[in-house]
């Protein structure tokens, strides 16, 4: 299907660097990018071609411009080449327009024979996700309109285990949710609804990669089993971790039990239904797992209630997992991983745990299996299990080697994309200072793998999926970074809405240029890297970054 050209030879690899996290900000107090000292990116800035990138909102297949990207949204946009309407917009269209509520409707399969269940049954219906409006794993809403219409529908009892976020939204705002949501639930006539249990997203069930189960196995204790420290209240969870740590960010909030005093006010047992809302995959694999494999043995369950259990999206299509979900995903196909291997060409990723499903999962559109075992080779560094605050670094250094080492001359790879997590992850910490040696961490090991790629006579396309570490303040409404109470400024752990940066190092090949283009975004990469490789960038694919020979 691909088509070659003869415009130019690149006789080694092109390799497509992800900065994650890395934005081009304001240059403000709180832009570590800029801050950072970075001499590999300043010299990439002199010889290479750059431009910088669209990487949220609309441009990456989100509802609105004022969502933010995320990696999933980044690297399908990057892998695909193409902008697919991603799960965040896919739900938020299913119900808006209430088709998921229609009985009858092609959508709404799924939601009735899951409400029929809980009402048969008599049982209750569980909704376990991350409750927040980010809208990079789940949006609050969906929680409100799927309870109303549970409601509405004639089911009596509703248990909530509300993961708590500071990661995509404010550090210290799960109270708002909570009390959001408990005044949605007082509002539902008829219907006794209540949080149940939870904790903060980076210690209880939203493990991802396999990187910690330990978190998951947190989250079926509370959640399931009703184990775990009992409290009154979310609330009282949430205000007794922040007495004990002013600091603590919603991320880390210790997981929690509510008790009446009966004890648990909602395990989950026989006949229940249980919803995971989370639209997105990459952290709600495993939860799904525990519920749905019968040979599970990532940690010891106890009690394996007998549920219906519901996605709100398919996380897996390869492996259908889960089995049952509310709304279908975008489909996306004809990505470049599968056409590079229809075509025979060897490719290879590689990332450290954290980030690796990015570059083959997220990378070939939400998939996670390989489209030729013997063309594709994928390494995984191990991650630290730490919060990343503490280790800046991390494998920046151990990602380069592995790359370096696989792209070696006999290796046949054409095509190589790269994971560098740091901007990304330790943004997410809040800690200024660490963020700035994370960029820093990164751009001395990006030095080392342009020398590679130089010498291999290849060309690298340097990019990012989404801003983090360019905004690690939150500022007012004139741009301002704000103080709390004692003066200090306010961290912001969330992606931003920032450009990305773009250069494309080609030492061999003289005169590129920029293609005039509308909006630059992240899926004009996946064209260019093509075209780089001496091929045609297919149809369905946007425009690349860079003129062709013949319009230059
Ligand atoms: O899952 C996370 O860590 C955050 O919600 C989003 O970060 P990512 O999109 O960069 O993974
Ligand atoms: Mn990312
Ligand atoms: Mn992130």
């Amino acid at each position: 299907m691909l088509k070659t050209h003869n415009d130019f030879e690149v006789s080694g690899p092109v390799v497509v660097v992800v900065l994650d996290g890395v934005g081009v900000g304001k240059h403000d107090a709180g832009d570590a990018v800029f801050h950072a000292r970075t001499p590999t990116m300043d010299w990439l800035d002199d010889v290479a071609l750059k431009t910088t990138l669209l990487a949220h909102g609309t441009h990456v297949g989100m509802p609105s411009d004022a969502d933010m990207g995320n990696s999933e949204v980044g690297h399908n946009a990057l892998g695909a080449g193409k902008i697919y309407d991603q799960g965040a917009k896919r739900v938020d269209v299913a119900i808006r327009t209430e088709v998921l509520f229609e009985r009858g409707s092609d959508d709404s399969e799924t939601f009735f024979e899951m409400v029929d269940h809980v009402t048969r049954s008599n049982g209750t219906l569980h909704l376990i996700g991350l409750l927040s409006d980010g809208n990079v794993h789940s949006h609050i809403d969906h929680v409100e309109a799927i309870t109303t219409h549970a409601a509405r529908l004639g089911i009596k009892r509703i248990r909530l285990h509300a993961l708590l976020d500071g990661r995509d939204v404010d550090g210290q705002s799960a109270h708002r949710y909570i009390e959001k949501i408990e005044a949605h639930f007082e509002g539902l006539s008829g219907v006794d609804a209540k949080i149940a249990s939870g904790g903060g997203r980076m210690l209880v069930t939203m493990d991802r990669y396999e990187a910690e189960w330990d978190m998951v196995e947190r989250g079926w204790k509370a959640h399931v089993l009703g184990e775990g420290p009992a409290v009154g209240s979310a609330l009282e969870a949430v205000n007794s971790a922040r007495k004990e740590n002013p600091d603590l960010n919603d991320q880390y909030i210790p997981p929690f039990v509510v008790h009446d005093s009966n004890g648990p006010v909602g395990t989950i047992e026989d006949g229940d239904a249980v919803l995971l809302f989370n639209f997105r995959g990459d952290r709600a694999i495993e939860l799904s797992r525990a519920f749905e494999e019968s040979d599970f043995d990532k940690f010891e369950r106890h009690r394996v209630p007998d549920v219906f259990f519901v996605g709100m999206m398919q996380y897996d299509g390869d492996l259908g997992v889960p089995a049952r979900s509310l709304v279908k995903p975008s489909k996306i196909t004809s990505t470049m991983g599968e056409l590079l291997a229809s075509a025979g060409v060897k490719q290879l990723a590689v990332s450290e745990t954290q980030k690796y499903g990015h570059v083959t999962y997220f990378w070939n559109g939400n998939r996670s299996e390989k489209f030729r075992e013997d063309l594709e080779v994928y390494i995984e560094v191990p991650s630290d299990r730490v919060t990343f605050d503490q280790r800046p670094w991390m494998k920046a250094a151990e990602i380069t080697d592995a790359t370096i080492e696989a792209l070696n001359p006999n290796s046949g790879i054409r095509f190589a994309r790269v994971n560098y997590p740091n901007g990304d992850m330790v943004g997410h910490t809040g800690d200024f200072e660490a963020a700035v040696i994370a960029v820093e961490a990164t751009d001395l090991c990006l030095k080392r793998l342009l020398a590679a790629v130089r010498k291999l006579n290849g060309v690298a396309i340097v990019t990012a999926d989404h801003g983090n570490s360019d905004q690690m303040y939150q500022l007012d409404k004139n741009s301002e970074p704000i103080r709390d109470s004692q003066g200090r400024f306010v961290p912001m752990t969330a992606h931003t809405l920032n450009p990305v940066p773009l250069w494309i190092y080609a030492p061999g090949l003289d005169g590129l240029k920029v293609r005039e283009l509308a909006t630059r975004r992240l899926s004009n990469v996946a064209p260019t890297a093509l075209y780089l490789l001496g091929l045609e960038p297919p149809e369905h694919m946007d425009d690349p970054l860079i003129l062709k020979r013949s319009e230059a």
